[in-house]
């Protein structure tokens, strides 16, 4: 049986390299940069997820040529560097399972990770996975469960057996593009339950943000060819429920950052930000009504205040919930 890859060792590749490497599959974790690679085959960690030791049986490297023997290579990239590193890597990983492990939209195209996979290498079978997961809850082994999404069910039940661990629990779906919109899209959401929270506008508020906001990403997704049920499944609202109610998310706290008008470090994956200009955008090109998506992305961009922002959403028609 070929090795598992993991292409981009941030925090969640690694955790997944962890939790992979401790239920006793042997995993090559991918970084871009030789001096981290270097540090963390010295040190046998990673400072993106500080404190969690590499097991002997993951094997970290710069050399993207050492992933032409395996199979399937996970892509932990951030969304908005994937279409770049599928560009450079194709050659390399055409043929195999390809796993988006990233949450978003591409700016440039509009298109989430599995449409750039099947653009950049033809004959590989793409596959997401996604759902309600913190890197560092899956490294330090606390019960996880994960949607592993695939268009074709041999391969999609072959992946979710190879990917599971006795703490990682995936459950299969056949709508790739749905699993991949609800990560998409719990981030605008998670940011915008950040901006309530810092701002002082409240629980009930941000329960209320967060149903409008649920009803939004399903709209979106069904437009986009999703299935209903799939938003309401791990993927969509299990990480949407997560993502903004807790503070390990970095969306939730560069929302609430936002919302106190505090300092966010730009160093900081956020991926919900480049995913609302993105949605914005198609939404608006296509006529889907997107309130609390276009709110954030006007909001980040500084084209309006927070509370310009909620003055708008308030004073919007009544409406047939
Ligand atoms: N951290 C978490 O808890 C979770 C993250 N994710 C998703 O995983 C993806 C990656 O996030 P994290 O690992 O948390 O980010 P991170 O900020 O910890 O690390 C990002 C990594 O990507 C690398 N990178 C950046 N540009 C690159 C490029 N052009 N080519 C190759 N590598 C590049 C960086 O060097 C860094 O190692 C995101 O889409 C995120 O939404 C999904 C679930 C949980
Ligand atoms: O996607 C995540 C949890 O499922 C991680 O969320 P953040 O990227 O907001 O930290």
């Amino acid at each position: 049986m070929s090795r598992i890859a993991i292409a981009g060792a941030g925090a969640f590749g690694t955790a997944l390299a962890v939790t992979l490497a401790q239920a006793g599959r042997p995993v090559t974790l991918w970084a871009r940069n030789c001096d981290a690679a270097r540090d963390m085959v010295k040190t046998r960690e990673n400072l993106r997820l500080p404190g969690v030791p590499l097991p002997e049986n993951v094997t970290v490297t710069a050399d993207l040529d050492a992933l032409r023997i395996c199979d399937p290579v996970l892509l932990s990239v951030p969304m908005q560097a994937l279409a770049g590193f599928l560009r450079d890597a194709a050659a390399t990983l055409d043929g195999r399972a390809l796993v988006a492990c990233c949450k978003g939209v591409d700016m440039t195209t509009g298109r989430g990770p599995t449409a750039i996979i099947a653009g950049a290498c033809p004959t590989a079978v793409p596959a997401v996975l996604t759902g309600p997961s913190f890197a560092a809850d899956i490294a330090r082994g606390l019960p996880t469960a994960l949607t592993l999404a695939c268009v074709d069910p041999d391969h999609g039940t072959a992946l979710q057996e190879r990917l599971s661990t006795p703490t990682l629990r995936l459950y299969r779906s056949g709508d790739p593009v749905g699993a991949e919109l609800g990560g998409a899209l719990k981030n605008i959401m998670a940011i915008a339950a950040g901006i309530v929270i810092g701002a002082g506008l409240g629980d009930s508020a941000r329960a209320a943000l967060m149903t409008r906001g649920f009803a939004e990403m399903q709209r979106f997704a069904r437009a986009q060819g999703a299935e209903a049920e799939t938003l309401a499944g791990l993927s969509g609202f299990g990480d949407l429920v997560l993502t903004c109610t807790s503070t390990q998310s970095r969306n939730f706290r560069y929302g609430a950052a936002l919302g106190q008008g505090a300092y966010f470090d730009p160093q900081i994956t956020v991926e919900g930000a480049a995913t609302a200009r993105a949605v914005a955008a198609i939404a608006q090109a296509r006529g889907i009504d997107m309130p609390v998506t276009q709110s954030v992305a006007q909001v980040i961009d500084g084209q309006r205040s927070i509370a310009e922002a909620v003055t708008t959403l308030l004073s919007r028609p009544l409406k047939e919930e």
